[in-house]
């Protein structure tokens, strides 16, 4: 193996949290039957609630000083300032995101408005690399703060 002697050692760092919360999935832009025949039983009134598992992924070089890729104390505070915001929430009705912005509260956002909120917390921000939300057993989400920008027929930016 041929090792460049200025090469620096890429690694990942991995780190789970889990919280609960209870949600409705209901659509502002859908009616009521159309919400029903989408959700289904996520649409009932009463709602229900899910014990997420959230996983956080850094990548970055290991500090020749300190022998990290990231400092886990800090990683353990910024993920703990966004845990508040959900854990034990409604995060229809008590996490502003979803109430202001009346957004869905589907894994799929609820995976950006963490890696979102983590992101401005962290102080080396540019080593987010995804984050993972495992809504139950068997459905999990991952975002990596990636968008795309929607395109009309001919092209052009909406
Ligand atoms: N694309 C998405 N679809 C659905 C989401 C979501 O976040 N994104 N969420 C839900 C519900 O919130 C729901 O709670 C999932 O529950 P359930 O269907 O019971 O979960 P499982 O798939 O694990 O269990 P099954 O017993 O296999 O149905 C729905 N859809
Ligand atoms: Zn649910």
């Amino acid at each position: 193996m041929s090792l460049n002697s200025h090469s620096r050692p890429i690694v990942d760092l991995i780190r789970c949290e889990t919280f609960s919360a209870s949600h409705r999935l209901n659509s502002e832009a859908l009616n009521a039957e159309e919400n029903k025949e989408i959700f289904g039983k996520c649409n009932n009134s009463n709602g229900h609630g899910h014990n997420y598992r959230w996983e956080v992924h850094l990548r970055g070089v290991i500090d020749e000083k300190t022998g990290m890729v990231y400092n886990l104390e800090n990683l353990k505070r910024e993920m703990s300032a966004v845990l508040d915001l959900v854990d034990h929430k409604n995060l229809d009705l008590d996490v502003d995101y979803f109430r202001e912005n009346k957004m869905v509260s589907t894994t799929e956002n609820v995976a950006m408005f963490l890696y979102d909120s983590l992101k401005e917390r962290m102080e080396k921000p540019d080593l987010l690399l995804k984050v993972k939300v495992h809504e139950t057993d068997k459905n999990s989400f991952v975002y990596k703060g990636q968008r795309m920008i929607p395109l009309d027929e001919g092209g052009h930016e909406i």
